[in-house]
């Protein structure tokens, strides 16, 4: 079995590479039951979230098990961690041969999955961003930040970077280490006038309170809401959700575990219906992305196991040898 780490995950993937593959995964599916979602309560710090997230090559659909794999990721999300100076995200990926179940490669689950969660955002913005979309801020600077300039950049004309984040010196640390690899970054102060101007508006916070105001955003407008991922954390007010036609990575994760999503049906300002269409439906041409130059679109992920699985064996394929 191959033990992978973050570095050998990096060698292995590209961002226009891993995004064709995702959109070829959502095309095709995969078995993927619902994930275990466990609140793990302790005494002197926030609860951790743990996930396991179980995935495997539709055999039955493909009519082969010949090239098969099944794969599962254990997964934590401890807010806590950001007070240790810890990202709040840990986790392994572990790829089984779909055949015999042999384990074929145990990865750094941290790095798969800010890839993996980029990708799709970017795979989303290929449907529903406007083409010309050159001025993207990213809210939040944490460690899915910088995957998703990189993976906005790599499938949209980005010019120009900017970034808010709570704490303001990881922002600029974030700005320094995107200039270092050639991208117009910058760190900003102004949240509002970031929305007022931004073409895509791509955000990774654990904020419980919305930080994208609806009522800021010009028209044409793509929003992408990565952070939130329990029903009680929201990243977008009312406004956002009203003015925006909204996008899903699938319709069984964001409706029971966004905040964004969960939230605005529970109160009537989104109704399922309203729901435009999910990944799948984007990548079969089922569903329809961006329609018209000035409509605001709002992709939520929360993240689904068959990104993991074909980043994993995308990473394996890579590797083997
Ligand atoms: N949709 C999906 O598939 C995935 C979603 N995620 C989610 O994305 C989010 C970011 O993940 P990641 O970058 O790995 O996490 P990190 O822990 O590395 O970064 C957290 C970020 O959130 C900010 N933040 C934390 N609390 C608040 C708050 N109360 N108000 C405003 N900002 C806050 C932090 O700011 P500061 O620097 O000030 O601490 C930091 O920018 C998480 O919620 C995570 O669960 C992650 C992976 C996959």
């Amino acid at each position: 079995m191959l033990t992978l780490s973050a570095a050998d995950v990096d060698r292995a993937l590209t961002f226009p590479g891993l995004v064709e593959t995702l959109r070829t995964a959502f095309r095709d599916g995969a078995v993927q039951p619902v994930r275990h979602h466990h609140h793990v309560e302790k005494p002197d710090t926030p609860a951790s979230t743990l996930l396991l997230m179980p995935a495997w090559s539709d055999f039955m659909a493909s009519g082969s098990s010949a090239k098969g794999h099944m794969g599962v990721k254990i997964v934590t999300v401890s807010p806590g961690n950001n007070a240790l100076g810890k990202p709040a995200v840990m986790g392994v990926y572990l790829l089984l041969n779909g055949v015999t179940g042999e384990p074929e490669a145990l990865i750094d689950g941290q790095r798969l999955t800010q890839w993996r969660t980029a990708c799709a955002s970017a795979l989303a913005a290929t449907y529903l961003a406007r083409e010309d979309a050159s001025h993207l801020l990213v809210i939040g600077a944490g460690a899915m930040a910088p995957f998703l300039a990189r993976a906005h950049a790599a499938v949209r004309p980005i010019q120009k970077i900017s970034i808010w984040n709570r704490t303001p010196a990881n922002a600029e640390k974030l700005a320094a280490e995107l200039r270092a690899e050639g991208f117009d970054a910058a760190a900003a102060s102004d949240l509002d006038g970031e929305l007022a101007t931004a073409d895509i508006v791509s955000s990774a916070t654990i904020s419980p309170t919305p930080l994208v105001k609806g009522v800021l955003l010009k028209p044409g407008t793509h929003v992408d809401l990565v952070g939130g991922f329990t029903p009680d954390l929201r990243e977008s007010d009312d406004e956002a959700i009203r003015r925006s036609r909204v996008f899903v990575d699938t319709r069984a994760g964001a409706t029971k575990e966004a905040g964004d999503i969960v939230q605005p049906l529970a109160s009537g300002v989104l109704k399922t219906d309203d729901i435009v269409a999910e990944l799948a439906e984007l990548t079969r041409g089922q569903k329809k992305g961006r329609e018209s130059a000035d409509e605001i679109t709002l992709f939520k992920s929360v993240g689904a196991a068959l990104e993991d699985l074909a980043a994993g064996i995308a990473v394996y394929r890579a590797l083997k040898g």
